[in-house]
């Protein structure tokens, strides 16, 4: 295991170097990582981290400021809007609200992308959706209203809608968020399956360490603006680095500060006027 950049001969997606930042604040600093094309690869880290930003990124909703983000070898970075959007036609993406619209019958709602973005007769956007629908377990909810559905079926008609166009790359942020154990349990094999049964490339941003890392074939954690780890879930899980270790052992203490940059303790709760005019101190302070 190496936190390089490594070099998958079957790269889909290629950060290299990239540094990122919202305003004056940078999230991430000269980052490379690669994704390997057909299997799914997880994305953790400590809040904040900066995840979904890469996920913005390869999706090309943000620009890197320097570095390039590579998908199939086309810099998303340096594509116009036309490009961009031929460029989001073959990728899904699931973000964890992703809200279906709730106007819209669950049909009407896997069709949208198939009526916007092809000519095809109605009867293939029929059978298709019906497909889809199929994959997802959901095929009989298709006359159902977003009211009228669970939000794990909710989910999984987004993912519908998500495949509908057969994207080669498949994102998802935070799919295990609020779900029950059967729910997560469902919609874990359900990316691990339509992975397969597609040969999708998958990204999966997630909190959830166990069910992640019995899912993924690959795995990265972000570190402070960079990679601190990457490999398989077990090459992951032996890491002697410490925040890695902290991370995929759920342990309390370690690199990663429990408390946000702020005063110290004396400072804010020490004798009257012990606060006057005191500096700020560093993360993790008693
Ligand atoms: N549009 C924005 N404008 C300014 N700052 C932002 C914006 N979006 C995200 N950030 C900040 O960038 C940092 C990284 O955010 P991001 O959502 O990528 O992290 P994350 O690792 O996905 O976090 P979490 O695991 O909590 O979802 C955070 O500190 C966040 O506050």
């Amino acid at each position: 295991m190496s936190s390089d950049a490594p070099s998958f001969a079957d790269a889909l997606v290629q950060l290299r170097n990239v540094t990122f930042g919202y305003g004056e604040r940078v999230i991430l600093r000269d980052l490379s990582l690669a994704v390997p094309r057909g299997k799914v690869t997880a994305i953790m880290g400590a809040s904040g981290g900066g995840k979904t930003t890469i996920l913005r990124l390869i999706g090309g909703q943000q620009r890197a400021q320097q570095g390039q983000v590579l998908v199939n070898g086309q810099d998303v970075g340096a594509m116009d809007m036309q490009q961009l959007y031929a460029a989001r036609r073959r990728m899904g993406m699931l973000f964890q609200f992703g809200a279906l619209f709730t106007d819209m019958s669950v049909f009407d709602n896997v069709a949208f992308p198939l009526r916007e973005h092809t000519d095809l007769p109605e009867e293939l956007i029929r059978d298709i959706v019906l497909m889809k629908l199929n994959a997802v377990g959901l095929r009989g909810a298709r006359d159902l209203m977003p009211s009228q559905i669970s939000g794990g079926m909710a989910r999984r008609v987004a993912l519908a809608r998500a495949i509908a166009l057969d994207p080669e790359l498949i994102m998802y942020d935070e799919p295990f968020a609020g779900l029950d154990p059967i729910s997560l349990g469902t919609a874990a094999q359900l990316i691990r399956q339509l992975g397969d049964a597609m040969g999708l490339t998958t990204i999966v941003v997630s909190h959830d360490l166990e069910e992640t890392f019995r899912l993924a074939d690959h795995v990265i954690i972000l570190g402070p603006g960079s990679v601190a780890a990457q490999g398989t879930p077990e090459e992951v899980r032996a890491s002697a680095d410490p925040l890695v270790h902290q991370f995929v052992h759920a342990l309390p203490a370690g690199p990663v500060p429990f408390h946000y940059p702020g005063p110290g303790v004396a400072q804010d709760f020490g004798p009257p006027g012990a606060s006057g005019g005191a500096q700020h101190q560093g993360a993790g302070r008693p």
